[in-house]
């Protein structure tokens, strides 16, 4: 179960309202698209509900619990998961220990553990190889499992990275344009992923560009424009909303989708 609620939420930046008023709320198990024209707020929004940003008002609650006021890492140990735009790899290390790093922020075995490397971190340490293993063959990773990470093309990057994320088995997953700089093939390959996750009752929080990309793999999607909810409701609902047009028309971007 992971319900995400959002209520009164506000962010500004001196004299810019970049979050105002704005309700959410993301059911179990659903896909939800966040959209907007350049300057809406998503990365704000997105941003305030990862912990990175801290908000003026409102709240923010997973299953019914706070979060607004926790860090970052503490979210994650509630089970937020992020993949964030700009491709955060470790260069070095192999594709497998990348993901396993993803793990290792929700782990419970304890610093001290880990540094006496206690029998109870070596247990926590397979078990882990063992998740990421599974997350990479959910995004169809497996056989690049030993590879250099900074060797894979930036789509395979982009699934690295949603496998680290999953390893972390999540409450709620943060996509922030999981697709930019993807060619349409890569695109296609991520679209996939995402709808296999969604099937398996994975609740996602889907901040995107690409109107038609979040169109083909969002339940709902909430449109943003100058920091507040201009509209809600399924992709058709929200393509056909005048609000939406207008917004979009707006700013030079063209039509919603
Ligand atoms: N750290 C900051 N300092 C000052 N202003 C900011 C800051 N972050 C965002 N803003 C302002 O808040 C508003 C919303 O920005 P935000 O980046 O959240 O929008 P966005 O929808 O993600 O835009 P884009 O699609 O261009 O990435 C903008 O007017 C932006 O200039």
């Amino acid at each position: 179960m992971a319900e995400l609620q959002i209520t009164g939420l506000g962010r500004s930046f001196g004299g810019v309202h970049a979050v105002q008023d704005v309700d959410l709320t993301v059911a179990d198990g659903e896909t939800r698209g966040i959209i907007g024209p350049n300057g809406a707020g998503k990365s704000t929004l997105f941003n305030l509900i990862s912990g990175h940003l801290r908000p003026d008002r409102g709240a923010i609650r997973l299953d019914g619990r706070p979060l607004d006021r926790l860090p970052a890492h503490r979210r994650a140990r509630r089970g937020v998961a992020i993949v964030f735009q700009a491709a955060r790899i470790f260069p070095g290390m192999t594709v497998l220990e990348n993901v396993m790093v993803g793990a290792h922020l929700r782990a419970s075995a304890g610093f001290t553990a880990a540094v006496l490397r206690l029998p109870a971190h070596r247990a926590a340490e397979r078990r882990i190889r063992e998740l990421a293993l599974g997350s990479l063959d959910r995004v169809g990773l497996s056989d690049r499992a030993e590879d250099p990470a900074a060797s894979l093309p930036i789509g395979q990057q982009r699934a690295m990275q949603l496998a680290r994320a999953l390893c972390a088995d999540p409450d709620l997953l943060l996509l922030d344009e999981p697709a930019s700089g993807l060619r349409a093939p890569e695109r296609e390959r991520l679209a996939s992923i995402v709808e296999e996750l969604h099937e398996d009752g994975q609740t996602t929080l889907l901040i995107e560009h690409d109107v038609a990309f979040v169109s083909r793999l969002s339940d709902r999607v909430t449109v943003l424009d100058l920091g507040r909810v201009i509209a809600e409701g399924t992709p058709e609902q929200v393509r056909r909303d005048p609000a939406v047009v207008s917004a979009y028309l707006g700013t030079g971007e063209g039509a919603a989708a």
